[in-house]
């Protein structure tokens, strides 16, 4: 899959992923009612509500984006139903041609590990038959746990074509708290990143690793560093938009080639509508809007590459 994550990043020229992130206050009133008359306020009417939203925002940037990132809380805050909607957009986006990049932030012990590899990535074995419980291309991990909460990851996602993205310095304001501490004098983050160079290894593309980093845009400093401990390990950037990162910040996190990082958006796309820039769309033609903050991102970003 990083192969194909690689190719349509060069044939669209935009190295973005739009975060499907539908808190329940994002969803246009038009929809909602839909989804209300339908099941009623309830979870399942929330599912739907939110399944149907993002289905419009697909819709309207699957021709522009190589990529999209589910994140999996905003969907189980609606327990059963919003993982159904969950998979319905993993599905939806695949059959889009889009790369999906279930962000699920998981870690656990080996076994545990191997059973979140195996639910998201993998199949799962029933009696003689085998099942694909969820079925995303990349996942996002949290490397705490050390190799023995990583490597049932990578196995899975050898056996599979799929790859992960590890977190390695994140985006949020206190991430220096433990990331950034000392360990004979080097911050844990760039052992992280040393340790995600060394898995990678053992999973390569042709020109990347399909085991990746995320690195918020928050720390361009950082990602500078980052970016050349990981040559050949594709980056994840979040913060870009809502969380302040800047496009003039994001040249670090690309290499040479132009390639090696993708930039997320969440609430800077699917929220577009709310914003004063582009509010003459409409609530009920938030796709729209969408879609003209997909083409502003990718104008924006070229920024980045501006020597
Ligand atoms: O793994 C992630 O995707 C992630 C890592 C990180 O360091 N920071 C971060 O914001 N994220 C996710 O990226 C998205 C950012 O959303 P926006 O701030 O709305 O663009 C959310 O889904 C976060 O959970």
């Amino acid at each position: 899959m990083i192969n194909e994550l690689v190719k349509k990043i060069k044939q669209l020229d935009a190295p973005i992923v739009v975060g499907l992130d539908p808190m329940l206050d994002y969803v246009p009133e038009q929809i909602k009612k839909a989804a209300f008359d339908e099941f009623g306020e309830t979870l399942k009417g929330a599912g739907e509500a939110i399944w149907q939203y993002n289905k419009g925002i697909i819709d309207s940037t699957y021709d522009l984006i190589p990529a999209v990132k589910p994140q999996i809380a905003m969907y189980e805050q609606f327990g059963v139903e919003g993982l159904a909607a969950f998979n319905k957009t993993c599905e939806y986006a695949k059959s889009k041609g889009l790369v999906v990049i279930g962000d699920i932030k998981r870690g656990d012990i080996g076994s545990t590990s191997s059973a979140y590899a195996v639910g998201h990535a993998g199949q799962v074995q029933v009696g003689s038959k085998k099942y694909r419980g969820f079925d995303e291309d990349f996942l996002t991990v949290n490397p705490y746990l050390g190799s023995d909460g990583i490597l049932p990851f990578i196995d899975v996602c050898r056996e599979e074509n799929k790859g992960l993205f590890i977190l390695v310095k994140t985006s949020n304001p206190s991430s220096g708290e433990f990331q950034d501490q000392l360990v004979d004098g080097k911050p844990l983050y760039e052992l992280v990143a040393e340790k995600v160079a060394m898995w990678g290894e053992s999973h390569m593309g042709e020109d990347y690793s399909y085991i990746g980093a995320v690195v918020g845009a928050t720390y361009p400093k950082m990602g500078e560093i980052l970016r050349k401990i990981m040559p050949k390990n594709f980056i994840l950037v979040p913060g870009y938009g809502a969380q302040g990162g800047k496009a003039e910040d994001l040249a670090p996190f690309f290499n040479e080639d132009g390639l090696g990082a993708i930039i997320n958006s969440s609430r800077g796309i699917i929220c577009a509508y709310k914003q004063d820039q582009y509010s003459k769309f409409g609530e009920e033609n938030y796709a729209d809007a969408s879609r003209q903050a997909v083409l502003d991102m990718k104008e924006d970003l070229k920024k980045a590459f501006v020597k």
